[in-house]
């Protein structure tokens, strides 16, 4: 029985094993026949992609890895184009036009699968015959990356858009950072090739405009040994130029024969040249890797500023922060700037939604067609579909990672960190110590018609400190700030190493510790009192028994003059090493920096005010007259040295606001439509880009202050 109840039992339990194993198999089984039959119900459409692996700008690296990271958001999102499955056909295009173009006949003749866009080429040479030709195929072609002036021309190009910008509206940002640093004479060398002949020949004209002489200009083809020589020979310091990454390792080989490298030597390149991904051994050039660096060090790059503030909130949900980290995962970097085309990383990502877009809202109108389409049904003979989309395209807006664009200055290697040095928090604290001079009049005006006599001392006592710190403040900033300048300057080593901030900080930190000290010193050892000074005598006019004797109430101590000397001492020299500073610098020819003839000015007013109105200040003994002129002897001082070191600054600031507004109004050409945005969306851009330098200004970067 007991053995029969046993046999039952481990029967039962063995058919529960088996009902739960059939149950786990139905479930496998559901679960991997469910996409099976949603996959039935997905159209895919196929965009061929133009990406360049290899050749003069092999932005591959990084604009195939982000488009595929919008294509897998775009798929994942059941809101964007149901019922379609982008899929994205990536090509090699080898940034060479030829091979560009033969790729996309391959894959249009292919009939196997119908392409419903086209994307890229990411470099120009691919882009411009490719998208001369795709419109016969009535494909619309947009770019994540190519500048060529030329690709703006619609009747070439009737069915191509792009997100990135023309080269040309860099022109401006180099024009104005040319000016800034008040160089007059440039000299241009380029590729003989539509992307950068075009631009030069836009910023030949405006740099006439701007006064500013281009004093030779060179084109080469494959060897530009000659033109570099002709350059040399025009004396020519500051070389703008533009070249593939190829062509910017022979440029920079022939520079450094000829011996143009050095501080004396500036480049301004195109910014996603000037990430110096084009920095690797190349054979078919007779110079080091190592000499090429030496040459590559002196170069600003001018980009398309395409990583927006995480406080955006763009369509696709996605900040850039999230983008980058998304790409690092997926290429397995942490050094994505260290990779071809790090910049156009957003404008490859907001290419792929553009489409996608596009594509979603050509589908709701094909579908109000009599008889209705969808774009399942194109056809490379299908102009309907393509005009839909055109015109769709021309008048799409949405916020993108990279969506506005603003042209910034990117200062690799030394100029990155000089710009730095013109140190906002250090001018600030100028500012606090003017404010302080100003506040110690304000105490020194009390006296004891206004005030008890207490409260007579303790505001003599807060002007005794204020005064010296506010002092030492203000000028320990000013000279820290030109001995920063001074050091980098006076470094003869290549890579210049900058002084931080906090190191300009701890100086005045220790001036302002010395007044702390000997101020304790003087509170404690011979404090200051209030002290009745008996006037002369005076007989009234009118009655000879009146006699007037005025008394003063003054806030001394016993030794006051050894204190005040202390201070005088201290300050005095403080005063010479700033002068010394500002004669050692008063070379340096960058605005940003040079305050040196500033400064000479500011010592030369508190010289002569302290040394003659001091003098003059003990004699008078009259109170109003000593606190009149005391009183305009510190407001002079203070408000001169203020005005002489932050005047020039609100003035340069002034000058630069019509660039950036000249700025803004080109960027609104860059809109895909090819139209202008709306008055609103230049607005939106113009706070942005203030934004941006409120961005710069936090990080130190203060252009062109
Ligand atoms: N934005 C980098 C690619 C430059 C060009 O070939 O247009």
């Amino acid at each position: 029985m007991r053995g029969s109840r046993l046999h039952r039992l481990a029967l039962r339990l063995l058919l529960v094993k088996i009902e739960k194993m059939l149950l786990l198999v139905a479930v496998a089984l559901t679960v991997a026949v469910t996409p099976c039959l949603c996959q039935s119900n997905v159209t895919k459409l196929y965009l061929l992609g133009l990406f360049p692996e290899s050749g003069p700008w092999a932005g591959a690296e990084t604009a195939l890895p982000a488009a595929q990271l919008a294509v897998d958001d775009i798929n994942g999102n059941p809101d964007v184009l149901p019922g379609y499955e982008i899929v994205l056909i990536p090509r090699d295009t080898e940034c060479n036009g030829g091979k560009a173009t033969d790729i996309m006949y391959r894959e249009l003749y292919n009939t196997s699968t119908t392409k419903t866009m086209i994307i890229g080429g990411g470099c120009s040479l691919a882009t411009e015959p490719t998208a001369q030709a795709s419109h016969f195929w009535n494909l619309i072609q947009i770019s994540y990356a190519a500048s060529s002036p030329k690709l703006s021309d619609r009747l070439l190009y009737p069915r191509f858009f792009r997100l990135y910008q023309p080269e040309t509206t860099f022109n401006l940002a180099k024009l104005t950072l040319i000016k800034k640093f008040n160089w007059t004479k440039v000299a241009t060398i380029y590729e003989s090739l539509p992307l950068f002949s075009l631009t030069f020949a836009e910023f030949h004209h405006e740099a006439k405009k701007a006064g500013i002489e281009v004093i030779a200009q060179e084109t080469f083809g494959d060897d530009p040994t000659t033109q570099m020589e002709h350059l040399k020979e025009s004396g020519t310091r500051i070389i703008v130029g533009g070249f593939y990454s190829d062509a910017a390792r022979k440029v920079f080989c022939a520079a450094y024969h000829l011996k143009m490298f050095g501080a004396k030597y500036v480049w301004i390149l195109p910014g996603w040249l000037a990430l110096n991904t084009w920095l690797v051994p190349d054979d078919t050039i007779d110079c080091s890797l190592d000499q090429l660096k030496e040459v590559a060090g002196y170069q600003f790059g001018v980009n398309a500023l395409s990583l927006l503030p995480d406080t955006h909130q763009t369509l696709s949900g996605m900040t850039t922060s999230a983008l980058l980290a998304r790409f690092n995962a997926s290429v397995g970097t942490d050094d994505p700037e260290s990779l071809v085309g790090f910049a156009e990383i957003p404008f490859s990502y907001d290419t792929i939604w553009t489409a996608a877009l596009a594509l979603h809202e050509a589908e709701q109108q094909l579908e109000q067609l009599d008889p209705p389409k969808t774009l399942a049904d194109f056809t490379y003979d299908d102009n309907t579909t393509v005009q839909i989309l055109f015109d769709v395209i021309s008048n799409m807006t949405f916020q993108g990672v990279s969506w506005e664009r603003y042209s910034y200055v990117e200062l690799p290697f030394v100029y990155s960190s000089v710009i730095k040095m013109s140190s906002p928090n250090i001018n600030n604290v100028m500012l606090i110590g003017g404010m302080l001079a100003y506040v110690s009049i304000i105490f020194l005006g009390v006296d004891t018609n206004i005030a008890s006599t207490d409260t007579f001392v303790s505001m003599c006592r807060v002007k005794t400190w204020f005064l010296p710190i506010g002092f030492s403040l203000a000028f320990g900033a000013m000279f820290s700030k030109t001995w920063r300048v001074h050091k980098i300057f006076t470094n003869k080593t290549a890579m210049k190493r900058v002084v931080k901030d906090k190191w300009l900080f701890g100086c005045v930190a220790v001036l302002i510790l010395v007044d702390v000290v000997i101020l304790i010193v003087w509170e404690i050892f011979d404090p200051l009192e209030a002290v009745e000074r008996i006037g002369a005598t005076k007989i009234d006019d009118g009655n000879d028994d009146i006699v007037y004797t005025p008394i003063r109430m003054m806030c001394e101590s016993r030794n006051q003059t050894y204190w005040i000397g202390a201070f005088y001492v201290i300050d005095g020299l403080l005063l010479i090493f700033g002068a010394f500073l500002a004669w050692e610098t008063r070379k340096v020819s960058m605005p940003a920096l040079n305050d040196s003839k500033y400064i000479g000015v500011c010592v030369y007013n508190v010289l002569i005010l302290s040394f003659v109105g001091a003098p003059v200040s003990f004699i008078l003994e009259e109170r109003n007259a000593h606190y009149a002129l005391v009183a305009t002897l510190i407001w002079l001082a203070t408000t001169l040295t203020l005005c002489v070191v932050f005047v020039p600054k609100i003035r340069m600031r002034n000058e630069v606001q019509p660039a950036q507004s000249a700025l803004v109004t080109q960027l609104t050409q860059c809109h895909p439509s090819g139209h202008s945005p709306a008055t609103e969306e230049v607005q939106r851009l113009r706070q942005e880009l203030n934004k941006m330098k409120g961005h710069l200004d936090n990080l130190g970067i203060k252009y062109p202050m």
